[in-house]
């Protein structure tokens, strides 16, 4: 692509939230990252590695705890100028017609009426609009809604359009034809958008739409590396070229969530608090997986199963992260393989399932320490009482998310459960 001053840039961006009592949950790390003129540049990682942030702090809708964010070389204060968001959920005014919801925010940046008019109506013929007008979001489905927020976002002219995860509420079908729409608009556009910055969790969805592809890894969300994207365009997805790209993306992500290396342990007095972090998979997601399993002779490829399956590849890798700390599977390479108690496991009835599963739990740490906070607080502890301890126990993982696995796996073991009208744990 054209090599030219980037747009805006993040240098040495870190960025911390504050989740109250005095505890930081640091999200991102030393991120230096360019959007520059005429490209597609699409950012992928697992869930929680501070996608999305970094699409709020480019925006300037929120800001870096340290570091700088520059716009054409300037230092951003505020608002970005230059760019405009197409949300995941739509974000449109349900007593609005169309119509009203594109020409709403023309009016919010202070055009005069008659250009706000005429702004409104090409944006809606941009995005095949027409004849729907006068239509409210309820009588629209979700692809169409979906060109509403793209007509919003288009209809100002922003210099790079923002996307997070636009096509994620949308079927298959739909999802194909608005991503290459998108890009017939961003190729024939003269001037805007000269660039799109789009936040996914689809590796093909990528490997279309990006000219760039920026791969993060969690816990604090990094840079792991950054793919060129070298297929022409419009590019075949079914083509030999296309599905090596997707496979190299695919070993990428895999060998930075799954690796083969024994990660030596750290001095025990290090660890003497610390647990492991529970990978965001429901005790049916990692059943799933053990029966699919099953049904493959106890192996098989990690991207058979996504392509079987038709499971996301995120929580596919969820599903077998979790399978392995529970040493229902083992991972080498990119196969999951079953170990003799994974395979007793899917054999089993589901007393014994049960029984399994709660013995499983009872190995790994967090589970012990809930076990004993439970113990100690008279078989009841409360919804703050449990996070704060997640948090000091896992201080780089996401308090509230870790609090939702371990109450599913621990109510599937039948070890605890949580009583949500009264928002406290107690033993099953
Ligand atoms: N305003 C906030 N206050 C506190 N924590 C936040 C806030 N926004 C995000 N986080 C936390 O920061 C982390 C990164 O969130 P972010 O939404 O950027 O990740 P993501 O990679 O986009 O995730 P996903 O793919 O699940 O959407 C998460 O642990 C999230 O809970």
């Amino acid at each position: 692509m054209v090599s030219e001053a980037p747009i805006c840039e993040l240098k040495g961006v870190q960025k911390f939230f504050d989740r109250g009592g005095g505890n930081l949950l640091r999200v991102l790390e030393d991120i230096n990252l360019d959007i520059r003129p005429n490209e597609v540049l699409c950012l992928i990682g697992p869930s929680g590695c501070g996608k999305s942030t970094i699409l709020r702090i480019f925006a300037g809708l929120i800001e870096a705890s340290k570091g700088e964010v520059r716009y054409h070389g300037n230092r951003l204060e505020g608002l970005n100028p230059g760019v405009s968001i197409v949300f995941q959920g739509f974000a449109l005014y349900p007593w609005m017609t169309v119509e009203e919801n594109v020409r709403t925010v023309l009016r919010a940046k202070g055009l005069a009426e008659d250009e706000v008019r005429s702004r409104a109506d090409r944006a809606i013929t941009l995005v095949g609009l027409e004849g729907f007008e006068e239509a409210y979001p309820r009588e629209l489905s979700g692809g169409m809604k979906q060109r509403v927020g793209m007509a919003r976002a288009l209809s100002v002219d922003p210099e790079i359009l923002f996307m997070d995860e636009p096509f994620s509420q949308v079927d298959a079908l739909t999802a194909e034809g608005l991503r290459a729409e998108i890009l017939d608009i961003w190729v024939d556009a003269e001037r805007n958008p000269s660039s799109i910055l789009m936040v996914s969790h689809d590796i093909k969805e990528v490997a279309y739409m990006a000219d760039r592809i920026v791969v993060l890894s969690a816990n604090p969300g990094r840079v792991r590396t950054i793919v060129e994207n070298p297929l022409p365009r419009p590019r075949d997805t079914r083509s030999a070229e296309f599905l090596r790209l997707v496979d190299q993306l695919h070993d990428i992500i895999t060998s930075a969530e799954l690796p083969d290396v024994e990660i030596t342990a750290p001095e025990p007095s290090l660890l003497s608090d610390m647990a492991e972090p529970l990978p965001s998979a429901q005790s049916g997601d990692i059943l799933g997986l053990l029966e699919f399993l099953e049904t493959q002779g106890g192996t098989c490829d990690l991207f058979q199963v996504v392509s079987h399956t038709h499971v996301p590849f995120e929580l596919v890798l969820a599903s077998v992260k979790s399978a392995e700390m529970l040493e229902f599977v083992d991972t080498p390479k990119r196969s999951v393989i079953f170990t003799a108690l994974g395979q007793r496991f899917v054999r089993a009835g589901m007393e014994e399932r049960k029984q399994i599963w709660k013995e499983q739990l009872l190995k790994l740490k967090l589970f012990r320490v809930v076990t004993d906070l439970l113990d100690m607080h008279e078989g009841q502890l409360s919804r703050e009482e449990l996070i704060s301890e997640l948090h000091h126990r896992l201080p780089m993982e996401d308090p509230e998310r870790t609090f939702e696995t371990l109450v599913a796996w621990g109510r599937f073991g039948e070890l605890f459960a949580y009583r949500e009208e009264r928002g406290v744990l107690t033993p099953e």
